[in-house]
């Protein structure tokens, strides 16, 4: 079976404020991306990788990630849009013009770069199994609240029922390409799925999944390498 993920990587990285695209800022003097799509590639599931890059830095992610490419497979990259729905839009086109049997799409953010190859394997594996989109989530630890337009407190929902969801997510091309079809807007791409009737079932995610948005995450990241000896992607 053809796994493609496509990695959004085109996003301005405002949060974190260092001018510069997130996935091109460096965790011990590697990009974020580059780290993102080793991990993909240590998974032995993905065959090509597509990248959605700033307009402006399509050549610099390029050659940081092209030493990336292994036999049989190929780091692709191409200009993404304005918002990361747009971005994977622009990603998922590419792969079913390009990459010959793609069968499996994975979406990743290039934000998430410490996520654990055996995520990304057990996302592709229940899909695989038939599963036409999954979806790595965790527990919710804290109580969470729902607030009107003011800020009042409307809902306590049973966090036993919530989830946080992570990526990479996983489908079937054909379920993915109708989802951003639909002209439709969510936050992440199963929001898309699901508002077709499709089921998105989950599998367990993993704390290193985290998304790099701030500079306190871009702390955390920095604890993860101490205490894998440096050995995380
Ligand atoms: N137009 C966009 C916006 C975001 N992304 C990507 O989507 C992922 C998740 O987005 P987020 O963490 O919000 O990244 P930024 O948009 O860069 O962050 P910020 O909102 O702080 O600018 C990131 O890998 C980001 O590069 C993208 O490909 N195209
Ligand atoms: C896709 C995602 O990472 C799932 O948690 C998240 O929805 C991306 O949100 P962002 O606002 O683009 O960072």
């Amino acid at each position: 079976m053809g796994v493609v993920a496509l990695v959004p990587a085109a996003g301005r990285g405002e949060r974190l404020g260092f001018g510069m695209p997130k996935a091109l800022v460096p965790v011990d003097g590697v990009p974020l991306l580059v780290r993102a799509v080793r991990g993909l590639l240590a998974s032995g599931r993905v065959g090509h990788v597509v990248i959605a890059a700033p307009p402006s830095d399509v050549d610099t992610m390029n050659a940081c990630t092209a030493p990336l490419a292994q036999a049989g497979g190929a780091v692709h990259v191409v200009a993404g849009g304005a918002e990361r729905s747009d971005s994977v839009r622009l990603a998922l086109e590419h792969a079913l013009r390009e990459i010959p049997d793609t069968s499996i799409v994975l979406v990743h953010d290039a934000a998430r770069a410490f996520t654990p190859p055996e995520v990304v394997r057990a996302v592709v594996d229940a899909v695989a199994a038939g599963h036409p989109a999954v979806i790595p989530v965790l527990p919710v630890a804290d109580t969470v609240k729902q607030v009107d337009a003011d800020g009042v407190v409307v809902a306590t929902p049973d966090r036993a029922l919530l989830r946080v969801v992570q990526t990479p997510q996983g489908f079937d091309a054909r379920v993915l390409l109708r989802a951003h079809g639909s002209g439709l807007r969510a936050t992440d791409d199963a929001g898309l799925v699901e508002r077709l009737g499709v089921p998105v079932v989950t599998v367990p995610g993993h704390q290193d999944a985290m998304k790099v948005t701030t500079r306190f995450d871009l702390a955390v990241a920095e604890a993860l390498l101490v205490r894998s000896g440096g050995g995380a992607r």
